[in-house]
């Protein structure tokens, strides 16, 4: 994008632009594109003798977001073309996300930039149903994902991806590959066990078999690895907690007290293993009846809002209840695959946007915190 040249315009300064920039509004981050950290490059190129500026402007979104980065561009340009003295204005667009940041006790998984929990304290609630179409959400707008399925007490990732009983193959007997559905690559801690595996077996056996399928996965390069996590805070919530570096817990609940609570200690849970919980999101919110259109709150309202105002986190998306939904994942298509233009899937490609804008904004804040720890 450029706009023509006006000689006879005032020169502009940096710090005007940098001013002017911070009045465009993010809603990913809910912040502007400067805190946002977007702007990668601002450029002026002043020609001296006829007295006038081209700016250049890099934006690089540094969380999956493909789907905002032309409204951006075009939100910036709006902004700085007004300008006096803007009289040649080009706008670059990349997308890079980084990787977490240093984490001095815990290791990374190889390859994988960010390890994400989905977790919700109350079983039912559709965390596995959220899980998926993050995974599938966040692959949307551009990213590398995978799935992983760490509910060794009802697996049901296979079933939702529609991977029926497919199970992936090891290499020299000790590495998985991954299975790979819709573009996503996926892993499932059901693969270890059959449905004639006893449940008083699977509780002892759960942390080490999610540690196996941690360290023997060959997940190749990712940039997002969400893992589905049994409902509740046991023995593997802590596992994966203290044996690799995590970028965030999502926790899901629905509007009902019951669950409110639940999912009020998977919030404190996270936050004693020095998880940080990236925010809530609120499933099953409403039903609106697909005969008459009429709305009924069927499990309260409001729950999911002030669970992320009491803990100070952000309330990331409210899904409804919905048949779609429902429907969709039980035909091993989740909604944002099989209907990638529906309400639905827009409502999940938001929640997934905020996910991995938070995973940013969180990583950016640890940067400048090492930066400023290493400067004294
Ligand atoms: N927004 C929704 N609208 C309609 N049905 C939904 C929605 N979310 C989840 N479901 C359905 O609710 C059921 C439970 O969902 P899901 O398996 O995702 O929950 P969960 O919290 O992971 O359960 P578990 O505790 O067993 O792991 C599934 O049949 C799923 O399709």
């Amino acid at each position: 994008m450029s706009v023509p040249s006006d000689s006879n315009s005032p020169r502009v300064d940096e710090a005007q632009l940098w001013k002017a920039l911070e009045g465009v509004y993010v809603e990913d981050f809910d912040a502007n594109i400067v805190e946002a950290g977007i702007i990668d490059q601002l450029r002026i190129d002043d020609d001296q003798e006829e007295e006038k500026s081209k700016i250049n402007v890099v934006l690089k979104m540094p969380y999956a977001g493909n789907s905002e980065i032309r409204n951006l561009a075009q939100a910036v340009w709006n902004t700085l073309y007004q300008l006096p003295g803007v009289e040649a204005l080009g706008v670059d667009l990349d997308m890079e996300i980084p990787h977490g940041p240093e984490n001095k006790e815990l290791p990374f998984l190889a390859g994988v930039k960010h390890v994400i929990a989905v977790a919700s304290g109350k079983g039912g609630v559709g965390k596995s149903t959220t899980a998926v179409n993050i995974a599938y959400g966040l692959a949307a707008e551009g990213a590398s994902v995978g799935i992983l399925d760490a509910d060794i007490y009802g697996p049901s990732i296979p079933h939702m991806l529609g991977l029926g009983d497919k199970r992936p193959e090891m290499v020299d007997g000790k590495i998985f590959k991954p299975l790979e559905a819709h573009g996503v690559k996926a892993m499932s801690m059901g693969f270890l066990v059959t449905e004639q595996t006893p449940m008083v077996w699977r509780g002892p056996m759960a942390s080490g078999a999610l540690q196996q399928i941690l360290t023997q996965t060959d997940w190749g390069e990712l940039d997002y690895l969400i893992v589905d996590m049994p409902p509740g805070t046991g023995d593997i919530q802590l596992t994966l907690a203290q044996k690799i570096a995590l970028s965030g817990a999502v926790i899901v609940t629905t509007p009902q007290n019951i669950a409110l609570l639940d999912a009020q200690k998977g919030i404190e849970m996270f936050r004693k293993v020095d998880v940080p919980v990236l925010g809530v999101v609120e499933n099953m919110s409403t039903h609106i009846c697909s005969q008459c259109g009429h709305e009924e709150p069927i499990f309260g309202t409001g729950g999911g809002d002030r669970i992320a105002e009491g803990y100070e986190t952000r309330l990331l998306g409210q899904l409804p209840l919905s048949l779609k939904i429902r429907d969709q994942a039980d035909k091993g298509k989740p909604v944002v695959v099989s209907n990638p233009s529906s309400e639905w899937a827009e409502s999940y490609r938001k929640v997934a946007r905020r996910v991995g804008a938070q995973v940013a904004m969180n990583s950016m804040a640890a940067s400048s915190l090492s930066l400023e720890i290493t400067d004294e």
